[in-house]
Order: C-alpha cells, then sequence, then structure tokens
C-alpha cells in the first residue's frame, strides 16, 4: 500500500519537497519570531535582534504561502491524476467487468476515496516530514544550551507528535472505517432512490426512502464526530504534556536561556498538527487500498466467436450460436447456464422467454462475447463473401440510459446522422408530436435528472437510438415493458420494418412472444426450442 501511495506523489515530488520545504522553513522563522519576542519581553533587543525578527516574520509569511500553494498544488494533481487512472480503467472494465457492481461502490471510490487521498497527502506525509525534520533542529538549537535540555525537547516531542496521536489510534481508524462504510451506503441508497424516483413515487415509498437516507446520513456524521471528539479529547493530554516540558526545561536551563525556557510551550506547533494523523492515515491507507484494488482488477478480454463457413446452400448468410454452453458467474457457486444451445440466423426475429432470472440475460450477454463460456463455444457461421458477422450487436437493455446531452447526441451517441433521418426514426417510432414540443428540437438538453418524457417514451427513443445505429443483431432486452399492447405491436412491426439485421427480443410478454419467428423457453439452467 505504501509503495502504491508513494508512487503517486513521485512524479510530483519536487513540488512536494518545495512545500515541506516551505513548511520548514515557516515553523523554523516563526520559532525564531517567538524566541525573539520572549527576549523583547525579558530584556530588550538590539537593533540586531529587530532586524532578525523583522526578516523572521517576513520569512515566515512567505514560507507559510508557499508550503499552502505547493502542498495544494501537490494534492489536486494527485487527485487529477487518480481520477483520471480510475476512470479510464472504468472504462477498459465495462461492460462485463461493471456488470452488477454497486453504483455506491463507484461513488464511493470517485468521489469519497479519492478526495480522502487528497487529504492524506496534504495532511499526513508534508506535516510527518516537517515534524521530523524541525524536532532535529530544535535540538540543535537546544543543545547548544544543554545536552539534557535537548533530551527533553526530543522528549516532549516524540509525546506531543507520537505518543498522543497513537493513544486512540485504533478506536480512531475503526471509527474511520465506519464513517468511510456509512457514507458508502448512504451514496448508494441516495443513487438509487433518485434513479428509481418515478418509481419510488408511483409505490409512495419517497419519502420512506428519503427518511431512510437521513438516518444512514446522521449515522455517518455521528461516527465522524465521535472521531473527531476522539482526536480532541487528546488536547488535553498535550497541555499535561507541554506543561511539564516547560517545568522541566526551566529547571533545567541555565539562566541566560531564559527567553528560551520562556517560549517553549509555544515551539511544539508542528508536532501538535500531528494530531489528526491516525484519522487521515487511516482513511488515506483505506482509500488507497480501495483505489488500488479497483485498478488492480482486470478487465474481462472480450471473448471472439469461433467463425465457420457455412454451406453455401445454407439458408441465411449467417448465424450466431451458443453451443453447448454452461457458465457460471465469476465468483457464484451455482451455474446459471448448462449445457445451453440456442441459434439466431440472419432476417430472423427470435424470442427468448422465460422465468425472471432464468438465465435469459445472461445468454445475450455470452451471444455478445461479455463473457467467455466455461463449457462450449461461442459460434458465428457465414457465407463465403458475408464479410462482417454479427459482432456488430447493438443491446438495448431494460432500463434507459440518457446523458447530460441533446437529444440528438443521446440518439446518435456521437455517431454522424442526418437531422431528417433521426426525425423520421422518431416518427416511425411514433415520437414526432412529442419532438415538436420540444423548446430546441433535436438541440433540447436532456437532463437526466428531469426526464422530459415518460418511462414509455423512453423505451421508444432507446428504440430510435438502437436503429440508428448500423448493426446486423439488435438485441432488446424487454423492450416493451412499459407500452401498451396495442403501442407495443406498433413499435415491432416498426422494428421489423426498419431493421434488416436479425432480432433477438428477450421477454416476458405473451404479445411480444407472438411477434417472434421462433422461440427458446429458459427454465432451470436449461433451454428448450418452442415449435
Ligand atoms: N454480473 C452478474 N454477476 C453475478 N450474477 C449475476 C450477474 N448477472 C446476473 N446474475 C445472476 O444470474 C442469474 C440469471 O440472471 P439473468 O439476468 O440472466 O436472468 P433473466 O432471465 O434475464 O432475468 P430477468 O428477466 O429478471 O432479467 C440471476 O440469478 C442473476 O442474479
Amino acid at each position: 500500500m505504501g509503495a502504491f501511495l508513494l508512487e503517486l506523489v513521485k512524479p510530483l515530488r519536487g513540488r512536494w519537497l518545495l512545500s515541506a520545504g516551505c513548511g520548514l522553513a515557516g515553523a523554523l522563522a516563526k520559532t525564531a519570531v517567538i524566541v525573539l519576542a520572549a527576549q523583547g519581553v525579558i530584556g530588550g533587543l538590539s537593533a540586531r535582534g529587530w532586524l532578525i525578527g523583522g526578516l523572521a516574520v517576513l520569512v515566515a509569511a512567505v514560507a507559510s504561502y508557499g508550503e499552502q500553494y505547493f502542498g495544494h498544488d501537490v494534492a489536486f494533481r494527485i487527485l487529477k491524476n487518480l481520477r483520471v487512472r480510475v476512470f479510464d480503467h472504468l472504462v477498459t472494465l465495462a461492460p462485463a467487468g461493471l456488470d452488477q457492481q454497486e453504483s455506491g461502490r463507484w461513488l464511493q471510490l470517485i468521489g469519497g476515496d479519492i478526495e480522502a487521498l487528497e487529504v492524506f497527502f496534504a495532511h499526513t506525509l508534508g506535516p510527518l516530514a516537517i515534524a521530523v525534520v524541525y524536532t532535529a533542529c530544535l535540538c540543535v538549537v537546544f543543545l547548544t544550551v544543554s545536552p539534557v535540555a535537548a533530551l527533553a525537547v526530543l522528549l516532549v516531542a516524540l509525546v506531543v507528535g507520537a505518543a498522543i496521536p497513537l493513544w486512540h489510534a485504533d478506536r480512531v481508524a475503526s471509527l474511520t472505517a465506519e464513517a468511510a462504510e456509512s457514507q458508502r451506503a448512504t451514496r448508494q441508497y441516495v443513487f438509487e432512490s433518485s434513479e428509481n424516483r418515478r418509481l419510488s413515487d408511483q409505490l409512495g415509498i419517497t419519502e420512506a426512502r428519503a427518511a431512510a437516507a437521513q438516518t444512514q446520513l446522521a449515522e455517518a456524521g455521528r461516527l465522524r464526530q465521535a472521531a473527531d471528539r476522539l482526536q480532541n479529547s487528546d488536547r488535553l493530554a498535550v497541555v499535561f504534556a507541554l506543561t511539564g516540558g516547560w517545568a522541566l526545561i526551566a529547571w533545567l536551563l541555565p539562566p541566560d536561556a531564559i527567553a528560551l525556557a520562556l517560549s517553549f510551550p509555544l515551539l511544539f506547533a508542528p508536532h501538535q498538527a500531528l494530531a489528526r494523523l491516525p484519522g487521515a492515515l487511516s482513511r488515506g491507507l483505506d482509500a488507497g487500498r480501495n483505489i488500488q484494488a479497483l485498478l488492480a482488477q482486470a478487465p474481462v478480454p472480450h471473448h471472439e466467436p469461433v467463425v465457420q463457413a457455412a454451406p453455401a446452400a445454407a439458408s441465411a448468410d449467417w448465424a450466431i450460436s451458443l453451443a453447448h454452453v454452461s457458465f457460471t458467474y465469476p465468483g457464484a457457486e451455482r451455474a446459471v447456464l448448462r449445457d445451453v444451445s440456442v441459434s439466431i440466423k440472419a432476417g430472423e426475429v427470435v424470442g427468448f422467454v422465460g422465468a425472471r432470472g432464468a438465465g435469459k440475460s445472461t445468454a445475450a450477454k455470452l451471444l455478445m462475447g461479455w463473457f467467455a463460456p466455461d463449457i462450449g463455444q461461442l459460434v458465428v457461421t457465414e457465407k463465403e463473401g458475408v464479410s462482417a458477422h454479427p459482432r456488430r450487436i447493438n443491446y438495448m437493455p431494460q432500463r434507459p440510459v440518457f446523458f447530460h446531452e441533446t437529444l440528438r447526441d443521446n440518439l446518435t451517441l456521437g455517431m454522424a446522422q442526418p437531422d431528417a433521418l433521426i426525425c423520421e426514426r422518431l416518427g416511425s417510432l411514433g415520437l414526432a408530436q412529442w419532438l415538436a414540443t420540444l423548446p430546441a428540437g433535436l438541440d433540447t438538453v436532456i437532463d437526466p435528472h428531469h426526464l422530459p418524457f415518460s418511462t414509455g417514451q423512453a423505451q421508444r427513443l432507446e428504440l430510435t437510438r438502437a436503429l440508428l445505429r448500423p448493426s446486423q443483431l439488435l438485441i432488446l432486452d424487454e423492450p416493451t415493458s412499459t407500452q401498451d399492447p396495442e403501442a407495443m405491436s406498433r413499435l415491432l412491426a416498426v422494428v421489423r420494418r426498419e431493421f434488416q439485421g436479425a432480432v433477438l427480443i428477450i421477454t416476458h410478454r405473451p404479445e411480444t412472444v407472438a411477434q417472434c419467428d421462433r422461440l427458446y423457453r429458459f427454465s432451470d439452467q436449461q433451454v428448450a426450442a418452442v415449435s
């Protein structure tokens, strides 16, 4: 873990050294100001003393600024680099690696964990390095007056900067970890609730979910406060340590070092800054572990089909099949599919039917090559001269997804498509009237949190999107779940008319089943062809 965290700071070590150097210079300059002030109070200060004091004030101010500037510069650069790395990695994990992952985990990683690392870099490594070097400098100064006094300084520095912060370290670490976990659960809860806001409204559970999220949020706050209280309670111990050290020093130092003795309790600010070390350290290490685990998660390689030549007399140009496939999800105990064979030919509309959880979507994911079968093969047969086989698959998931982009970009997903074609497709799916109501037509920006269309319209927009992307196999996962039977048969008629490739429909509804040329029924890990 330490190596991973150091590797993050390595490219920025120059700036980090500047920040730590400024911090050290600032701490030493402040110490000089305190001692010279004490000297001034007890017996007047020479002109040279005033000059040095004035310079020390200047150095302290400039160094403080430098420490903040370079320290935050390093922390924010690390934040940016990590966000880019995490995002790039998430892209490599999609789609199989992100399938069924908890949204709260991503939110916690991208929000909480990366920011905890920023705090970690800003408030642990720098202050620790400054405190260590500063202690050495302080000991050298006291050594010139009395070796025993230097030892006493070292002792007080160790008590204030190490022993007291470590006193409750275990308890603080566990409270901090609990607070982070509670925050993750809250994020998951809030995310799911806002995602399913319409459904929650319909079922009348919005209030209950909001109250539950509030309770969880309050619990995370309570745990964080408990950790803070524990760290704050150590302040009393610091006061005792400084008072004890002061008495010892006053007794040990010779009378001519009275200015040093007077200023003694004010010389340990860098050590007191370490009070938050255990909390920031444990949270930073925890966050580092989460991020490292994500970055170490290997992408599931796209599974390529076995390509075979189809006989010239074959009825279709190409076909894609699962041949005697068995499959268990990584980490799951029970196989979802056992010795399953399905096949889809060019031009067909095939339906996958069966109870919830029977493995219909899993079979579709295997056809798309998201996962490799444990046993059996993904096979594509194609006639000679058919250059592209159905690896160009369009998948319309159960839950429509929209981005904070214009309607045009939401539908084309960055592909250049003429507006006339987009409008024609929207019209054929019964959305022309709705389009006319939009203030800026295709340029209207869609806000995913305030969608300007119903759930049924959302599904038709998804279908428009699928029909706008050239593909050979269109997989529709529950495409008609929010449509009434009449609208649904109209939609499927449009798909049959507008789409030249093969269509695979995953469904529960008998009306949809009636539109299919052939059916496969999934049940109890098996599949049967229904004539
Ligand atoms: N990524 C995954 N990791 C682990 N288990 C999964 C994953 N995806 C699905 N499953 C499990 O595999 C089984 C089959 O799920 P699948 O989604 O294929 O069923 P389905 O027939 O499409 O159901 P539905 O009609 O509800 O969508 C279920 O028990 C599901 O919980």
